[in-house]
């Protein structure tokens, strides 16, 4: 086995909206003090990996729009979605990355593993050979990511317990075998675990930043407020979807 995986990874409208009832100067006065959003003091950015099918897109989706599509449409390179979230008393902008499962597209997906904080590594708990892929991936962890990128392992499909092959034990002990790796199973379609999974895992990345550093101390860093999305540069634009 890859040694890393025996190296402990974890040390651990304002007034209403009815302007009708005010003058018009008034009116002007009121939208003049609206006050901005508050900016995010920090970015992360999310991947989810995994084989062909899994549920990668529909488990994003679900988290940034809360919709769920039966359609199965493939990801074609990689795609991303933006979600806000108040953690610490903190505002982060994530940026979730859902990756094409199809391996043919490993050269582009693998490009944006180095700059993920997290990294949901998922499989179908209804067919063996997502989970039998799971070292794979691992591999590709290992070969593209970052060491600190926090890791959570998700067993998908969980509403579809008459079809399942995946015991949940046995998710939980590929899980044990991975320092700091958290698991969960989770059901895109009933919409559960899926919030719990990626708050936990930027709670988990967060506890790890020092999240009392200005800034501008933090500027040029991953985390610091750049222009997004960060496409590695070599990289064609974000995905098309096709069927
Ligand atoms: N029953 C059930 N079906 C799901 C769930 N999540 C996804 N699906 C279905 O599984 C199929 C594939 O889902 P996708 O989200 O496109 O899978 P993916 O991992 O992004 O697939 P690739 O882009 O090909 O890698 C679709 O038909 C979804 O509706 C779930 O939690 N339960």
């Amino acid at each position: 086995m890859d040694p890393r995986y025996d190296i402990p990874r974890r040390a651990g409208g304002v007034s209403g909206g009815n302007s009708s009832n005010l003058s018009p100067a008034l009116g002007v006065q009121s939208r003049r003090r609206k006050t901005p959003p508050r900016p995010a003091d920090f970015k992360l950015q999310i991947i989810i990996i995994g084989s062909r099918g899994v549920g990668k897109t529909s488990l994003m989706e679900r988290y940034t729009d809360d919709t769920f599509s039966e359609a199965c449409k493939s990801t074609v390179g990689v795609d991303f979605k933006i979600k806000t979230v108040e953690l610490r008393g903190k505002k982060i902008r994530l940026q979730i990355w859902d990756t094409a499962g199809q391996e043919r597209f490993n050269s582009i997906t693998s490009a944006y593993y180095r700059g993920a904080k997290g990294i949901v590594l998922v499989y179908d708990i209804t067919k063996q050979e997502t989970f039998d892929d799971l070292p794979k991936w691992m591999k590709m962890i290992d070969k593209y990511a970052s060491e600190e990128a926090e890791l959570l392992l998700v067993g998908n499909k969980m509403d579809c317990e008459s079809d399942r092959v995946i015991s949940r034990q046995q998710g939980e002990r590929f899980c044990s075998r991975i320092s700091g790796m958290r698991f969960c199973e989770t059901s895109a379609k009933d919409n559960c675990n899926v919030d719990e999974i990626f708050l936990k895992l930027v709670d988990d990345i967060l506890s790890k930043m020092p999240l009392e550093v200005p800034n501008k101390e933090l500027s040029g860093s991953l985390l610091s407020l750049q222009p997004e999305p960060e496409v590695p540069p070599e990289l064609p634009p974000p995905r098309v979807r096709c069927c």
